[in-house]
């Protein structure tokens, strides 16, 4: 059963209509490769002259590069790992099964791909992602309610639940299989705690870079402990397949990220590139590393001196790539407003943000961001 998303019938007119860009883009576009300014958390802890060069760092890269990369970060490498078994598993089940409205009980929309108001070449992104709101995972748990009901003898059910789940909280699926010629059922397990771990270490990690970064700024200490919490976060789960075509270019279209940071875990494929002094730039992938990219909040908040800066995927002809998402955000009734006068932007809350995005991308097809805030 095919597990690919039908970017080809979907995105058909697109192709066919774009058959001049095809030729043009047969040249193949050189990007330099860039390291990430990389900033080893253990020194947090060495002693304070090395604490406070650490937290200057840090600082002084989310202002000239809004990215940079850690080490060191207290996220067990065994639950990256487990994180991302879990990822290819969702993305391994048949496209008819992702696509269902209830897929794993979470809400519409959770599963997503390609970019459904596409146009054109320019903004089509050959991905597909599940996203996680955090305050939806305990819903999958009601998967287990459901389960009895779905068509297996419940003996075999405990027994291969068991035998492809390492944890006691799966949320099981009915997949169909075909292995030589016979379809058979098989479960599909998702460890909901594992994803649940991840949120909760990455949301602890996530805090604590803010408020090192809120420093330097005159930012309440309590600032970000009082407005986000790991329910108003979310966790995007990226699959970029690999692309035949060599007029798409994109896994996913330039964008800035709309939360106060995000925290990026990726494989060793590489494609991220971020927008530097008006020049798009490759990132080299270090998997051992933590990519963390500061949002359009923190760069409101901080009056503009940390950026948000505009990246973007490119898709990759050979190999699939893996990426998650952590991206840290307030509730929606938070009121974002510069630490500084006179201030870049007027204040607003996430939800005017998030109605003023829903508003352009219908107007538009972009998102426009940051720039309508300015005063
Ligand atoms: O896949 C990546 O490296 C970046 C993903 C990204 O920018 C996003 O999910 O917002
Ligand atoms: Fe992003």
């Amino acid at each position: 059963m095919a597990t690919e998303p039908p970017f080809f019938e979907k995105y058909k007119a697109i192709f066919q209509s774009s058959a001049d860009e095809k030729e043009k883009s047969t040249m193949v576009d050189v990007f330099e490769e860039i390291e990430l300014p990389l900033i080893d958390l253990g020194h947090l802890n060495l002693g304070p002259f090395e604490r406070r060069e650490c937290i200057e760092t840090m600082a002084r890269a989310a202002a000239e590069w809004g990215f940079f990369q850690i080490v060191n970060h207290g996220i067990p490498e065994e639950l990256l790992d487990r994180l991302n078994q879990e990822q290819v598993k969702v993305f391994q089940q048949p496209f008819g099964k992702k696509s269902e409205d209830k897929f794993l009980n979470l809400s519409a929309q959770s599963y997503r791909w390609g970019n459904p108001l596409a146009t054109s070449l320019r903004n089509l992104s050959w991905s597909e992602t599940l996203h996680l709101s955090l305050k939806d995972i305990s819903k999958m748990d009601e998967y287990n309610n459901l389960s009895p009901r779905l068509p297996l003898q419940p003996a075999a059910y405990v027994v291969a639940t068991m035998s492809l789940c390492h944890v006691s909280l799966p949320m099981c699926l009915i997949s169909n299989h075909k292995t030589n010629g016979m379809i058979t059922q098989e479960p599909f397990c998702l460890a909901r705690s594992t994803i649940e771990e991840y949120a909760a270490e990455a949301n602890v990690l996530a805090q604590r870079l803010a408020e090192h970064l809120a420093q330097n700024l005159g930012i309440r200490a309590g600032y970000f402990r009082e407005n986000c919490s790991p329910s108003s976060c979310s966790l995007r789960m990226n699959r970029y397949p690999p692309c035949p075509y060599s007029s798409i270019k994109f896994g996913i279209v330039p964008h800035t990220d709309t939360d106060f940071l995000t925290i990026v875990s990726q494989d060793q494929v590489g494609g991220l590139q971020l927008k530097r002094n008006g020049r798009w730039v490759s990132v080299k992938p270090n998997p051992k590393a933590l990519v963390v990219n500061i949002g359009d909040f923190y760069q409101a908040l901080s009056n503009g001196k940390y950026k948000s800066l505009t990246h973007r995927v490119i898709a990759n002809r050979e190999s699939e790539r893996y990426s998650a998402a952590y991206f840290y955000c307030p509730t929606y009734e938070t009121v974002i407003e510069s630490c500084s006068k006179p201030s870049l932007y007027r204040r607003f809350s996430f939800k005017e943000y998030r109605e003023q995005i829903r508003k352009d991308v219908k107007a538009t097809g972009d998102k426009v961001g940051l720039s309508r805030f300015l005063w």
